[in-house]
């Protein structure tokens, strides 16, 4: 991890820039002197003119070489380099402000959906003189997470960016790392347990009150803040059975509305107030590395004097190393554990209960608990905020849902995995919020050895993606592609994962939907993902008769802008702001009013 003074991520990130420079220079001077003995008259200032572009001169000619080697590499194995955008500036630096500026504010996918009418649906950002290749074909990303899965890895700019929060876990390793963790962690997700619909049933009976006493007082209530907190309280509590039972605190109230009394959360105890401490600083983590990659490859330059995750960890740390030694103490006094009883222990109900079984290295376990802690929490909010957005829009939608509910599993009964694997048109609901917007819209692999993709007209020769270099490819503007989808894909419409549309388009070429990633790399969470978003919004149809946006909630700067309304496709019909930094959210918030069954509308 980094540590303070000389390892900042700043500094580790120049050592290798300062060597390179350091050594040009160095060759420089040696050549002059060289030259200088054999014509001693040249003047000193022609020397230092030369000493002053030695430096430019020698990068300029290893980016021209590269580029020169990689298109003979392409021509001797019959493949052709892939297209590369032409910025109106040196090192494409106009694109890199654009899009990063895009990133930070407009709608996601915005500028490239343009590149991708001029270019095609593959080409090659190369901002920095680095080649950076973006794609949206589904063979493609099925040849990186599949078919030549074992030639893509996540890489070290992933890792680097990520290491101060997850270590070397199961979501930022590659090779064997990865699989010593995937092969520990993924029998625990192999099948759903009752334990887990508890956790969930005991967040939604906190939730659904608070929720309903806010609207009571006629109050619109952030349903993204709401999800947030719930899958933050489920996951702590399946992960490392601790509640974090954020959902006890106040719920913000509209950016217009002052509270008249100011209410204390009960259990306002030590314990409570250690659990809020960790909520905020895993946050803080979160928020630091969502930054880094915000701010492209040079994130490390903004850290020169500290690593902005190290507070943070300190304090998630705290929280969890007692609870991790406390569950390595009661392991290391059992008696020792034999191949059955381990089999017996899949059955353990959280997930660190199943890991002490099988290594008491503290470090793995907590580098295992906040990836999967990580993995599991924005993604799962995420899915939710866009799926309560939809129905909050489409009350055609929400009524028909509302009637599979009522039907399937009662007015107030509590929902179990039997119903919800029934509940066809509650899946076709989250499915087409995750097209829509997918949780992860993009994603980046790394070449371990140069190597072809098809190209996307078959008539043309394959692409050469050379080694070591980064491929990020995008299920959100994959998923609204109207030569994957048909006519109507920037449309919300469930009934494409239910009707002929399905056969049509999905069936045969499954890799044109990939919410949860796909191949050996597949989410592990998907089921456990389901059950919870499912769960959630049953409870909520259950106790709920409707929902409508209520706009005026939310500051007036996190509004869809004026300018987006003469956009192109989803972005003229937005009614929130979806911005994204890993995963999707809406900026602002969700607010929502909602009747209750029972209420006047
Ligand atoms: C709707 C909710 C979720 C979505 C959309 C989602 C999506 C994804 C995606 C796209 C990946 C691939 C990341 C990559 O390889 O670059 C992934 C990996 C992963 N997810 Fe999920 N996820 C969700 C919920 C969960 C939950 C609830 C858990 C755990 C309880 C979880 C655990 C994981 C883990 C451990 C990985 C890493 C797998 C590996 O690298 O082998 N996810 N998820």
């Amino acid at each position: 991890m980094f540590s303070k003074g000389l390892d900042t991520p700043g500094i580790l990130f120049l050592r290798r820039p300062a060597f390179y420079a350091a050594s040009t220079i160095v060759g420089a001077i040696l050549c002059i002197r060289f030259v200088s003995k054999i014509w001693p008259g040249i003047p000193l200032s022609l020397w230092l003119v030369l000493l002053g572009i030695s430096l430019p001169l020698s990068f300029a000619g290893r980016v021209k070489l590269r580029q020169l080697s990689t298109r003979r590499a392409a021509a001797s194995i019959g493949a052709r380099p892939i297209p590369c955008l032409q910025g109106k500036r040196v090192g494409n630096v106009d694109l890199m402000f654009k899009f990063l500026e895009i990133f930070r504010t407009g709608y996601p996918g915005d500028g490239l959906d343009e590149v991708v009418s001029d270019v095609g649906t593959i080409f090659n950002t190369r901002m920095l003189f680095e080649d950076d290749i973006i794609t949206i074909e589904p063979n493609h990303i099925k040849a990186l997470l599949a078919t030549d899965f074992d030639n893509f890895e996540k890489g070290d700019k992933f890792r680097a960016t990520t290491l101060s929060l997850l270590g070397t876990g199961i979501f930022n390793s590659d090779g064997e790392m990865w699989k010593f963790h995937r092969s520990m962690t993924r029998p625990f997700f192999t099948h759903d347990r009752i334990s887990h619909f508890n956790i969930f049933d005991r967040c939604a009976d906190e939730a659904i009150p608070s929720m309903k006493a806010r609207f009571r007082a006629g109050h619109a209530v952030d349903l993204q803040d709401l999800m947030l907190r719930f899958t933050l309280d489920s996951s702590s509590e399946f992960l490392f059975g601790h509640g974090i039972h954020s959902l006890r605190g106040e719920l913000p109230y509209p950016h217009n509305t002052r509270p008249e009394v100011k209410s204390v959360p009960d259990g306002d105890t030590a314990e409570a107030k250690t659990a809020e401490a960790f909520a905020r600083a895993f946050a803080g983590a979160q928020y630091a590395i969502s930054q880094r990659f915000r701010m492209g490859p040079m994130w490390p330059l903004f850290e020169i004097s500290k690593d902005n995750t190290k507070e943070h960890m300190e304090v998630v740390n705290a929280y969890i190393e007692p609870i991790l030694q406390n569950a390595i103490n009661k392991q290391k006094a059992r008696p020792s554990t034999d191949d059955a009883s381990l089999q017996e222990t899949l059955d353990e109900d959280t997930l660190l209960d199943y890991l002490v079984r099988r290594t008491t290295d503290i470090t793995i376990l907590r580098d295992e608990v906040v990836n999967i802690m990580t993995a599991a929490r924005d993604t799962t909010a995420s899915t939710l905020t866009f799926t309560l957005y939809f129905l909050a829009t489409h009350p055609q939608v929400y009524s028909r849902l509302r009637e599979e509910v009522l039907t399937k599993v009662g007015s107030t009964s509590r929902p179990t995995y039997d119903n919800i694997r029934d509940m066809k048109y509650l899946r076709a609901v989250i499915n087409e919020s995750m097209r829509l917007f997918p949780a992860v819209p993009f994603n980046v692999r790394d070449s371990i050895k140069a190597t072809t993709l098809p190209s996307p007209n078959p008539a043309e020769k394959p692409l050469y993606v050379p080694a070591r270099t980064s491929v990020t490819y995008s299920a959100l503007l994959m998923h609204r592609r109207k030569d994957l989808w048909g006519p109507d894909a920037e449309e919300y419409d469930p009934d494409r994962f239910l009707d002929e549309r399905l056969r049509k388009y999905l069936t045969p070429n499954p890799y044109i939907f990939l919410p949860f990633n796909a191949g050996p790399r597949i989410c592990i969470g998907q089921q456990f993902a389901y059950n919870e978003i499912s769960f959630i919004v049953i409870r909520l149809l259950q106790n709920f008769t409707s929902m409508t946006l209520s706009p005026e909630g939310q500051a007036p700067e996190t509004r869809p802008p004026a300018a987006w309304a003469s956009a192109e496709g989803r972005k003229a019909i937005e009614k929130i702001c979806p911005r994204m930094h890993v995963t999707l959210y809406s900026y602002g918030g969700l607010w929502v009013k909602m009747t209750e069954d029972g209420e006047a509308c």
